[in-house]
């Protein structure tokens, strides 16, 4: 709802409620309606100030709402009586105006922000475009090529940044209200036809067709699939070319391409997916509301490779001091360059001074005794970390957490080695850590609530999405991967290529496909874990291994050195090592019809439905399994790790939400199809979970996680 009174005599306050992000529900904007009214009724009062209750402007149209049928006032004819009022409206904006939030802003002849404000028409990202008339105002208001930025990225701006493109008139570090109450006294009676931005004409851009062409171009490449930031394109482009009225009937008219698609459905999905993964719980009940963090003040990382440093940064970023370890003064010396030039980067990109002094750097384990949280990222090898948690235990104050790094060891035996195994978890970073958003929080059966929900508000404090997930081998972005890559090598055996696996994957959305993934990551990390693991066996090309289908074409590959962009060769040709264009590798191709030859398998011709059925389904398969073992709590949180750690497109929704969308009817019958034809693979055998979901009549996604409570407590 919205409140009116009257403020300082003569100016009308009207106040957004809607907690927590006064989002424009339809009571809200009902409430916008008859306030406005009441406030150009009322003779005593001269200027209006429109503002939101608890230091939030607005957050835009309430997207909780898309899913039911509309109702209440329109946003579009609400803003225009805004825009056409006869008294000065002016905006008061603290915390965010987005989305709708900021066109109604718009619709208001004045707009006052507070210097910490962050503005923004982020539609895109939820698979939409600014539909309240923003895609036709903005464009007036600051030029095309700034229109076109803010709408076909999303991205929020700063308050210093708005005033600097003209979006608002004044900025302050004070109380904004009050700021716009004076404002609004010192413009009232002043005319206002110069400020109803819809009369503006759009400013001239020199070559239009120049300017389009070229945003349409890096728009499609940059969308990989994506159907919302194209619309975006077309309806700046109608405001630029077209009078108002018919650039609003342009944006309605994309918009209605956009509202039900299965894109939007997918990205709001993913948003409040982002939301739900906070709110974690334990199979022990334990949860995210009900468990208190322990304070952490200082912090170190032991081991300074590349996902030590990065995350050494990532936490100086946060602004916490960080005391970094490296047993080998070589490499500490190497690191200590590196990361200064990663936090001079950093701080340049974000306008600050590079947090240099946060950081302290030693080869002498004995400086932890006094954090309050150690981040283990020491070579990917059990003995080598069992030895280092050993160490720690001892060295360690008591009461400080311990977590490992490790992308998919299990924590429960590193627990072992330690007096306090309740305070051990895993914090799984992926590459590279400073940039990457996601953060696996891994607990053992031993691990305290307290200490997940420590390292949940630790990861929330570097800016990270985390997500709480059980112990498990590969936890569950890498259990689910093995498949992935599995299927892939299994359809080169099959008479695939990689080109035409890789082309499958990107058209998709992914960013890269499986084998330019692999070459780029390294053959041989694949390689040494499966040679641990006494899959691999050099010289042995069997495929048959512990009773199932193996493809050793990988550890072919890698006994040749062919390790991939760090030796030039891999699943592709590079011009040289390190270089990162791959080239499609006529030995490779030849190298593939001998192993065929080898081994009597005759290829076959493969499109690419059942490319992403056999390297998808699988994967979604063992993400059911996860929800069955109680890994993840609901499919939120397999789709969050996907879109935000393995580059699942995220106008995709992520694996699980995908399968909803594909139906699970259909993912059940391809997967008996391809058990069926590959009964040596046994993990394509379908998941208990998927056939009783199918069997209730396959629920929306949303309501996966009820169905699995209930499941679990059955069980
Ligand atoms: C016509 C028009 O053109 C079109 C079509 C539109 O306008 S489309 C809509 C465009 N607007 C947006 O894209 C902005 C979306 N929101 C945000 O970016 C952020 O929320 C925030 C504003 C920067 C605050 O961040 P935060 O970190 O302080 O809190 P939070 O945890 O994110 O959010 C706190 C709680 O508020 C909920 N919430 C936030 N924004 C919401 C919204 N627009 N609608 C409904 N719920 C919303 C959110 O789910 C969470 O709920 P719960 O989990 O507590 O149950």
């Amino acid at each position: 709802m919205a409140q009116y009174s009257r403020i300082s005599g003569s100016v009308g306050l009207i106040t957004l409620k809607n907690p927590p992000v006064n989002a424009l529900s339809a009571a809200v904007r009902q409430g916008i309606v008859d306030t406005v009214e009441k406030a150009l009724c009322d003779p005593q009062v001269k200027s209006v100030v429109i503002c939101g209750q608890d230091g939030v402007f607005c957050g835009g149209a309430d997207v909780k709402e898309f899913e039911k049928s509309m109702s209440g006032p329109p946003l579009i004819p609400m803003i225009h009586s805004i825009e056409c009022a006869t008294k000065p409206m002016v905006a008061a904006i603290e915390g965010s105006a987005l989305g709708g939030g900021l066109e109604l802003a718009l619709g208001c002849h004045y707009r006052i922000a507070h210097s910490k404000a962050r503005l923004g028409l982020p539609e895109v990202t939820l698979g939409l475009l600014p539909a309240a008339g923003g895609s036709q105002r903005l464009p007036r208001l600051i030029g095309v090529p700034a229109a076109l930025d803010l709408i076909t990225t999303g991205r929020h701006v700063t308050a210093a940044e708005a005033l600097q493109l003209g979006i608002v008139d004044q900025v302050t570090d004070h109380k904004t209200v009050d700021a716009a109450v004076k404002f609004a006294l010192s413009v009232a009676g002043k005319p206002l036809d110069a400020r109803r931005i819809s009369t503006y004409p759009c400013p001239v851009v020199t070559d239009l067709d120049a300017l389009f062409e070229d945003v349409m171009q890096k728009v499609r490449q940059s969308a990989r699939g994506a159907i919302a930031p194209i619309a975006c394109v077309q309806a700046v482009r109608a405001a630029a070319t077209l009078p108002y009225t018919r650039g609003m009937e342009r944006e309605k008219e994309l918009m209605a391409t956009l509202f039900t698609s299965g894109q939007a459905r997918a990205l709001q999905y993913n948003f409040f997916a982002q939301r739900a993964v906070g709110k974690w719980r334990m199979p022990s009940g334990a949860r995210w509301d009900t468990s208190t963090p322990r304070p952490v003040h200082k912090v170190a990382v032991i081991g300074l490779g590349t996902m030590g440093r990065g995350i050494a940064v990532a936490l100086a970023q946060a602004g916490l001091p960080v005391v970094t370890v490296e047993a080998q003064e070589k490499q500490l010396m190497e690191a200590k360059r590196v990361m200064s030039d990663m936090l001079k980067r950093g701080a340049k990109r974000r306008g600050v001074a590079p947090p240099l002094d946060k950081i302290s750097y030693s080869s002498n384990i004995q400086d932890l005794a006094d954090v309050d949280l150690v981040i283990e990222a020491v070579f990917e090898d059990m003995d080598l970390k069992k030895k280092v948690f050993l160490q720690l235990s001892a060295v360690c104050k008591p009461g400080t957490l311990l977590c490992t790094n490790t992308s998919g060891l299990d924590v429960d035996q590193l627990a072992s080695q330690t007096r306090n195994p309740e305070l051990v978890v895993g914090m799984h970073f992926f590459a590279p850590a400073h940039v990457m958003k996601l953060l696996e929080v891994v607990y053992g059966p031993r691990s305290s609530p307290q200490a997940v929900a420590t390292a949940m508000q630790l990861g929330k404090k570097m800016g990270k999405i985390s997500v709480a997930v059980g112990n498990c081998r590969g936890f569950v972005g890498n259990r689910m991967l093995k498949l992935y890559t599995e299927q892939a090598s299994f359809l080169l055996e099959e008479g695939a290529t990689p080109d035409l696996v890789d082309r499958a994957i990107e058209e998709f959305g992914f960013p890269m496909g499986v084998f330019r993934m692999s070459d780029l990551s390294g053959l041989d990390i694949g390689w040494r874990v499966r040679k641990e693991m006494k899959l691999a066996v050099p010289g042995q090309s069997a495929r048959i291994r512990e009773g199932r289908r193996y493809s050793p074409l990988g550890d072919l590959l890698c006994e040749q050195g062919r390790f991939g962009q760090k030796t030039g060769r891999g699943w592709y040709r590079y011009n040289k090592p390190g270089d990162r264009v791959a080239h499609s590798d006529p030995w490779l191709h030849h190298f593939l019809e001998e192993y065929r030859a080898q081994h009597g398998l005759v290829a076959r011709r493969i499109d690419q439905q059942e490319i992403l059925e056999r390297c998808l389904y699988p994967m979604i398969n063992e993400g059911f399994r996860i929800l069955q073992d109680g890994i993840a709590a609901g499919p939120e949180d397999i789709d969050v790790i996907y879109v935000f750690g393995y580059g699942w497109p995220r106008h995709c929704g992520g694996p699980m939400f995908y399968a909803s969308m594909v139906g699970l009817e259909k993912v059940l019958e391809r997967l008996e199809h391809y058990y069926q034809a590959h009964p040596d693979v046994p993990y394509l055998q379908p998941c208990s979970l998927l056939r009783r979901l199918v069997a209730i009549g396959s629920p929306p996604v949303q309501k996966w996680r009820e169905v699995i409570k209930n499941l679990h407590s059955q069980l």
